[in-house]
């Protein structure tokens, strides 16, 4: 993958600014920890990364754009459906095939949602939907991750089995992430928002929660 340089990237809702401009350079190889309170604009950035980078990345939005009426498997196999031809991708809406059930079940397995395989998203508890939407995008297993608070809705022990997960299936990543320990714990670098802004920037080994502490 080839780095990703971002320039002047702003944004503004209503005609008051919320983000930049800011400049932003994502290296190969980096998992990017993004921090700052809420309303900071890490949403927003998040998402003016996604559109230039479209082509070569999986999301994890904050809403999750799971399709409520369709099973957890067909939610995460959405993850690929323009790998394939419309008639493969109708074969497994009506039968999901054993090809994509050997690579999907598996995953759900670890994520700890294999009992809902064939459960609709609707009939999920939070933090199951936000497993779904993660399993997702691990399944389309594209050159770099994009995820905006993939584990808030996960207790202690699940956040630090999505986050190692993710971790080893993304080498490149840009996480926002509430939890300043998990942050520090899974990331190489922070970049720290505050008021729209870059106020802090730094390999994560080089930080301790105090540093990070300010921005909230
Ligand atoms: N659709 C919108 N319309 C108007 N203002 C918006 C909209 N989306 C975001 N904003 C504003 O832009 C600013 C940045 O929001 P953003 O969602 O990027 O923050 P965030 O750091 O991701 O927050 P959180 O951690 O709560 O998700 C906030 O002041 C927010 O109120």
């Amino acid at each position: 993958m080839d780095a990703v340089h971002l320039r002047n990237l702003s944004a503004a809702y209503g005609g008051q600014q919320v983000l930049g401009p800011l400049s932003l350079q994502i290296q190969p190889g980096e998992r990017i920890g993004l921090v700052g309170r809420s309303g900071a604009g890490k949403s927003t950035l998040l998402n003016l990364l996604y559109d230039q980078v479209r082509d070569r990345a999986a999301l994890v939005p904050q809403e999750q754009g799971l399709v409520q009426a369709l099973s957890v498997f067909h939610n995460v196999y959405m993850g690929r459906l323009n790998h394939y031809s419309a008639w493969y991708n109708l074969l497994n809406l009506l039968w999901p095939q054993r090809r994509e059930l050997a690579v999907i079940e598996p995953l759900l397995e670890r994520l700890g949602i294999g009992k809902k395989r064939r459960s609709p998203v609707a009939q999920l508890s939070g933090g199951q939907k936000q497993r779904t939407a993660v399993a997702r995008a691990l399944f389309q297993n594209a050159p770099m991750l994009l995820a905006d608070e993939p584990v808030s809705a996960l207790d202690g022990p699940l956040a630090h089995v999505v986050m190692g997960f993710m971790t080893e299936a993304y080498d490149t990543s840009v996480v926002a992430l509430h939890d300043i320990d998990l942050a520090l714990a899974y990331t190489t670098r922070i970049v720290g928002i505050q008021d729209g802004q870059i106020a802090l920037d730094a390999p994560s080994h080089t930080l301790s929660p105090a540093d990070i502490l300010p921005l909230y």
